[in-house]
């Protein structure tokens, strides 16, 4: 492997080193002003914990029961500038993402969120309405998955930076792993593909049009209780989509050792994303394909009478390896990579 020089480097964007925060009042102390114990107290004070939860936040570490003896655990984080930014969200649209991008993971394994623990970085300026919005949102998008917040961290950095760690429960069930897709299985996804993609678009390109589309980029919807469903319903294999339809299905093909094969014409192309391809001139099918942060889930299944209601079949698993959209390769469905943008 040869290095890169950083004259090959690519310029950065400017987008990994935004560190804006939102003036949110003249009014409202920073974070430095009241002090990291009394912004520990305003995210925890008043929450209600689940029922698992035996030591709620406020000690060394958390207690949880767990129900069947196996903990689903998983953890993501949120990088200002990279995975949001706080002009085009709010803070309590950054803590419900936050807790959805974790929460989905759980469900890919066919578990229901329990718990989270949430830590957080943010620069000593930050006003304690972003660091309030964040934990509105964060409890927000909890009542939603279920569970509750039992614990995290709080520090000093130099842009806002959050990580949520969810554990799960699978109710005696065994886990939906990515590698169980065996050919013949019929492919099918859960929720909303492309509408993140086609935010993210319009952010970019600076147009305040389609405000449900913008507010998909800012706040996913991931179908947690599809997770659990699909588990019950014999799915071989499940992923959420993070990065984007064909990369997380080819993360399914390649750990099954199998191949894919999509038929575009089973996607759904929501009439909201041609709009927005008609407004930035790009097309809605690549961000069906390619685009991420939906968190949709995908999953295959031996048969279609096995596909629960609330599911989509997109495709089958064929012999080969990697993902094919009707038959053919697509070379622009690539998705994300964290260090390649
Ligand atoms: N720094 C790390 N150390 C150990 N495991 C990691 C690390 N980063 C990612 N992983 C693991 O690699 C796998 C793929 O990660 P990722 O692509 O982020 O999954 P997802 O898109 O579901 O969040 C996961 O099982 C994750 O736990
Ligand atoms: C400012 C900004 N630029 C670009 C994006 C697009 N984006 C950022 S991360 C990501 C993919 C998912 O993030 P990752 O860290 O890979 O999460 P994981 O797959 O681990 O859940 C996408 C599409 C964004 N959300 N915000
Ligand atoms: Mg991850
Ligand atoms: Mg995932
Ligand atoms: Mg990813």
């Amino acid at each position: 492997m040869v290095a890169s020089t950083p004259a090959e480097r690519p310029e950065p964007d400017g987008s990994d080193v935004d560190s804006t925060l939102p003036t949110v009042s003249e009014t409202s102390p920073t974070v430095s002003e009241i002090g990291e114990f009394a912004v520990i107290d305003r995210a925890t004070r008043g929450r209600v914990q689940a029922e698992t939860t035996i030591v709620g936040p406020g000690d060394d570490a958390a207690l949880v029961a767990v129900a069947d003896g196996r903990v689903v655990a998983t953890t993501d984080m949120l990088v200002q500038g990279r995975h949001f930014r706080l002009d085009w969200s709010t803070p309590e649209q950054v803590g419900r993402k936050a807790i959805a991008q974790s929460g989905a993971d759980v469900a890919a394994m066919g578990a229901r969120p329990t718990a989270y623990l949430v830590s957080l970085g943010c620069p000593p300026a930050t006003p304690i309405a972003v660091t309030d919005g964040l934990t509105d949102g964060l409890w927000l998008e909890v009542a939603v998955s279920g569970g509750s917040i039992v614990g995290g961290d709080l520090v000093q950095s130099g842009q806002v930076v959050i990580s949520v760690t969810a554990l799960g429960d699978l109710a005696g069930r065994p886990p939906v792993l990515r590698s169980g897709c065996r050919v013949g299985d019929v492919v099918a996804v859960a929720g909303r593909l492309g509408w993140s993609a086609a935010g993210l678009a319009l952010f970019g390109a600076g147009i305040d049009a389609l405000p449900d589309v913008l507010a998909a980029h800012c706040v996913p919807s991931p179908p947690y209780e599809q997770g659990p469903i699909a588990a019950a319903a014999g799915a071989t294999a499940m992923a959420d989509v993070s990065d984007g339809l064909v990369a997380d299905l080819n993360t399914l093909a390649h750990a099954s050792g199998v191949g894919i094969d999509i038929r575009s014409t089973d996607l759904v192309v929501d009439p909201e994303l041609l709009q927005a391809a008609d407004l930035v001139g790009e097309h809605a099918l690549g961000w069906v394909l390619g685009g991420g942060e939906d968190h949709a889930l995908v999953a295959s299944f031996v048969s279609r009478d096995d596909v629960p209601q609330g599911w989509t079949v997109i495709g089958v698993v064929i012999e080969g390896d990697g993902v094919t959209v009707d038959g053919a390769s697509a070379p622009n469905a690539g998705g994300w990579d964290s260090f390649q943008r």
